[in-house]
């Protein structure tokens, strides 16, 4: 059976021409010139994919993203915007369509996204793919939900989780499971780059452009292209790179070094870092402008000690894949050791279980990996307990490490108040931060009073 698809467009002109590529990828059109009109369509055929223009007549392009969204979320939406209209794109990629294009349409692009449409409008057979993210409590059966999502749009997804907890396999699901899977997923440690040669790993460089560039390279952009670039850690990217990438996503070209025409690329971007990246802002670390356009949707990784039993049933996984690898018969954990494993709070998360695993089997003489093998430390506190300034609180049972890292930020920000007589300038300057992010986590821990008028004083 032939694809069909919807084209929304007031314009005859522009839907004539859309026609007529769809129809020369053998896809049938039906075509609407509003919002009403395809709404009508939309309830009468079966469409597998949508094409809107974002200024119909009688509405938005937004309606028909949210109206398909909540009545037919399996068909692929894309919206057709206004050149150099950013906001526009981030705001309908937000409200669900799978990707957008912009005025004046370029062919290749639209083409590109058409068939990425097509593949999304597919069943998807690469369920199995999600076994690679173990864990069955529920937190982690919406994170399942949330990538099957995710795969299937076009939208740069930034992955927020601690070191640890699995961002990198998340990525890498978004990636396999989506029409992009057959191309080159291209995973990069931002923060492991030398800074000098950065734009030339990005974007690659010609023969004799600089000394030591003995041959044409090309950029991980252009490596990645048609598929998936994951920018791991990305808040270690120098602010100077910042603006360069910020140029490259936005107008989806890349420069090498030394060349003398841009390269258009087709790439979806990923991004992650285990750092809080509203504060690197707040902090002038990061840019505004590209952690907006990296931030379309986010997904959060929950931390390990948030996941319940999910704990064990990973530890019994890497243990039976460890004994596999080292030959040895699997042994069981006691369940004295089964309530240390789930009492540790883990602020290496996933790796550190790993590692637990791995040390503890090395010590387990027995057939039960017992209490002591683990060697996990006395008390959480331990490891915080560096030099401080400031009395640190005891935890409570029941606080998480966000929780309790959280009152220990608090308790010396209202330390500094006092003793600086709330006069914020001077406090964040005790702080050693500066004024905005005082006045950013102020707000976060619920302490600001709305006046902001000693940031001169
Ligand atoms: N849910 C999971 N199921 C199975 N293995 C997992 C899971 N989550 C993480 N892992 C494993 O834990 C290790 C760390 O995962 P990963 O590198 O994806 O974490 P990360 O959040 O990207 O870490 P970092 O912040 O250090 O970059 C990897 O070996 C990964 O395979």
């Amino acid at each position: 059976m032939k694809t069909l698809a919807l084209i929304i467009d007031d314009e005859p002109d522009i839907r004539e021409l859309l026609e007529i590529t769809l129809e020369r990828m053998d896809i049938e059109c039906r075509s609407a010139d509003g919002v009403d009109s395809a709404l009508a369509l939309l309830k009468k055929e079966k469409f597998q994919l949508c094409l809107t223009d974002m200024h119909l007549p009688d509405g938005s392009g937004l309606e028909i993203v949210q109206a398909i969204q909540k009545h037919y979320p399996h068909i692929p939406v894309a919206v057709i915007t206004a050149y150099g209209s950013m906001d526009m794109a981030v705001t309908v990629l937000k409200a669900g369509a799978f990707d957008f294009v912009s005025k004046p349409i370029e062919l290749s692009r639209l083409r590109d996204l058409i068939r990425n449409a097509v593949k999304v409008s597919k069943p998807v057979t690469a369920q199995n793919d999600d076994r690679r993210l173990l864990g069955s409590s529920d937190i982690m059966n919406e994170l399942r939900t949330t990538i099957r999502k995710l795969a299937r749009s076009q939208a740069p997804v930034y992955i927020s989780g601690e070191s640890g907890t699995g961002k990198e396999v998340v990525a890498r699901l978004i990636h396999d499971l989506g029409p992009r899977a057959e191309k080159p997923f291209i995973p990069v440690n931002c923060g492991a780059i030398p800074s000098e040669l950065m734009e030339s790993e990005f974007f690659g460089h010609k023969k004799g452009s600089f000394t030591g560039a003995t041959e044409d390279k090309l950029g991980l952009f252009q490596v990645a292209n048609e598929g998936t670039l994951f920018l791991d850690e990305v808040a270690d990217l120098p602010l100077t790179m910042q603006v360069k990438l910020l140029r490259a996503i936005q107008e989806k070209t890349v420069r090498p070094i030394g060349a003398a025409k841009e390269i258009a690329v087709n790439i979806r971007l990923l991004s992650a870092t285990h750092k809080d990246l509203a504060i690197e802002v707040a902090e002038g670390r990061f840019r505004q402008d590209l952690f907006y356009r990296i931030n379309v949707i986010q997904a959060r990784i929950p931390p390990l000690r948030d996941r319940g039993d999910d704990i064990i049933e990973l530890a019994n996984s890497f243990l039976a894949k460890l004994s596999d690898d080292w030959g040895l018969t699997q042994p069981k954990l006691h369940p004295k050791t089964q309530q240390a494993l789930k009492h540790y709070s883990f602020p290496g998360n996933v790796r550190e279980l790993q590692n637990i695993l791995e040390r503890a089997l090395t010590l387990c003489e027995g057939q039960e990996i017992l209490p002591d093998h683990l060697q996990l430390p006395e008390h959480t506190q331990s490891q915080l307990s560096q030099p401080h300034l400031y009395a640190i609180p005891t935890p409570n049972e029941s606080d998480s490490l966000e929780d309790y890292l959280l009152n220990i930020e608090k308790n010396m920000i209202i330390k500094a108040l006092d003793d600086t007589r709330w006069n914020r300038t001077a406090a964040a300057k005790k702080l050693g931060m500066t004024f905005r992010s005082l006045r950013y986590r102020l707000k976060k821990l619920g302490l600001d009073d709305g006046n902001d008028e000693d940031e001169n004083s």
